[in-house]
């Protein structure tokens, strides 16, 4: 078991920066997720980590072992990796446990030793009754889980998966996901898992990377992510979280701080380095507003549509003092406001930007 230490990293692609400064540690057997936009650098990120890529500066440490640093750049099977990308090119003329043992019998290990070990990957995925077919006889989602195992029969102590079930559909992504989790708890490897989709690396990941233009915006974990985002960029990519203007800020230094929003004065989580300051922006999700009850603190907003979402209505809506922000509260009421009028918002929970 090895954690890695990734130190002021930069990599650019004809004079064009594609990562920036990364600096990340990752301990030993967590499952981290990297998330951000399309192009911001997350498949580069884990192709120099593979060593498919080198790196213009900076240093990739594993345990002991540096795979690239200084005029260094240790081949990719020399690394120890498992690697694992959504393209999972299985070799058609091959068994399932052909296609799962051939690395191991490229290497050299006796007949004996590769079958056991085989045997075991394929347990790993839950696809022992299939070992004998042929890729083509098998579901998109039994092919990934055979490029799983094919990965894993090397005894990886890391794992590199670029989007993973990018092609399977919504409900294989869920047996996948499953299958992923069970794998991690089975195997200790640390996990490194690039993904488009929040819900799956919410769901998965110890720690969660968050890049955006190719530097780290935020490294932590999926609660602190959503709750505390470090800055606007986060604040708005998870969960279609919403900013808002806030003034006055008076820290009340037990975490939180008094502050008006859209002219009403509430109290607001805030970071515990918060200062007296004349403004800053605060973030929510629509689970922070409700529709205020008679007399309770609230602010006016301006009803723009009523969308039925099954589950309950999703009222959009645009405060009166910031019409240019559109914010969305959730209801299960009978009793709907209508659009073109106003209602009053109470804030349930909210977050000061520290920066
Ligand atoms: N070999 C290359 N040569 C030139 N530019 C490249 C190369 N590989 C990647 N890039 C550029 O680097 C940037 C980051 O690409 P990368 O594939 O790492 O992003 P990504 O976050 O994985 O994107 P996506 O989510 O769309 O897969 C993009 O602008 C891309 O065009």
């Amino acid at each position: 078991m090895a954690g890695m230490t990734l130190t002021a990293l930069h990599k650019s692609f004809a004079a064009q920066p594609v990562l920036q400064d990364i600096s990340l540690q990752i301990n030993a057997g967590e499952f981290i997720a990297i998330l951000g936009p399309s192009g911001c650098g997350k498949t580069t990120l884990l192709r120099l980590i593979a060593g498919f890529e080198t790196l213009d500066s900076g240093e990739i440490h594993v345990g002991e072992r540096q795979f690239a640093g200084h005029k260094h750049h240790l081949p990719p099977e020399a690394r120890n990796l498992g690697v694992v990308f959504q393209s999972y090119a299985l070799w058609p003329h091959m068994t399932v446990a052909e296609n799962v043992a051939y690395s191991l019998k490229v290497s050299g290990v006796a007949r004996a030793e590769r079958e056991t070990r085989t045997q075991q990957a394929l347990a790993l995925v839950g696809l022992e009754p299939f070992a004998q077919r042929q890729p083509a006889d098998l579901s998109g989602g039994q092919r990934q889980r055979v490029a799983l195992a094919r990965c894993l029969v090397a005894k990886p102590t890391l794992v590199l998966l670029d989007e993973p079930l990018a092609n399977l559909d919504v409900h294989l992504r869920a047996t996948m996901e499953e299958e992923f989790r069970r794998f991690h708890q089975h195997s200790h490897a640390t996990l490194i898992y690039i993904t488009h989709d929040q819900q799956e690396a919410m769901a998965l990941a110890d720690r969660i990377v968050v890049l955006d233009a190719g530097r780290v915006m935020q490294f932590a974990t999926p609660q602190i992510l959503w709750r505390e985002p470090a800055n606007a960029m986060v604040a708005r990519f998870i969960d279609d979280g919403r900013i808002l203007p806030v003034s006055e800020i008076e820290p009340q230094h037990n975490g939180r701080a008094f502050v008006t929003l859209c002219g009403l004065r509430t109290s607001l989580r805030c970071s515990p380095q918060q200062e007296v300051q004349p403004e800053a922006q605060a973030s929510f999700h629509a689970v922070d507003f409700a529709v205020a009850a008679p007399g309770e603190p609230q602010f006016a907003a301006l009803v723009q549509r009523v969308i039925y979402r099954g589950s309950g209505y999703q009222i959009n809506v645009t405060p009166l003092a910031h019409p240019d922000v559109s914010l969305t509260l959730m209801l299960n009421d009978t009793v709907l406001p209508v659009a073109g009028t106003t209602l009053g918002v109470a804030v349930r929970d909210g977050w000061i930007l520290p920066c």
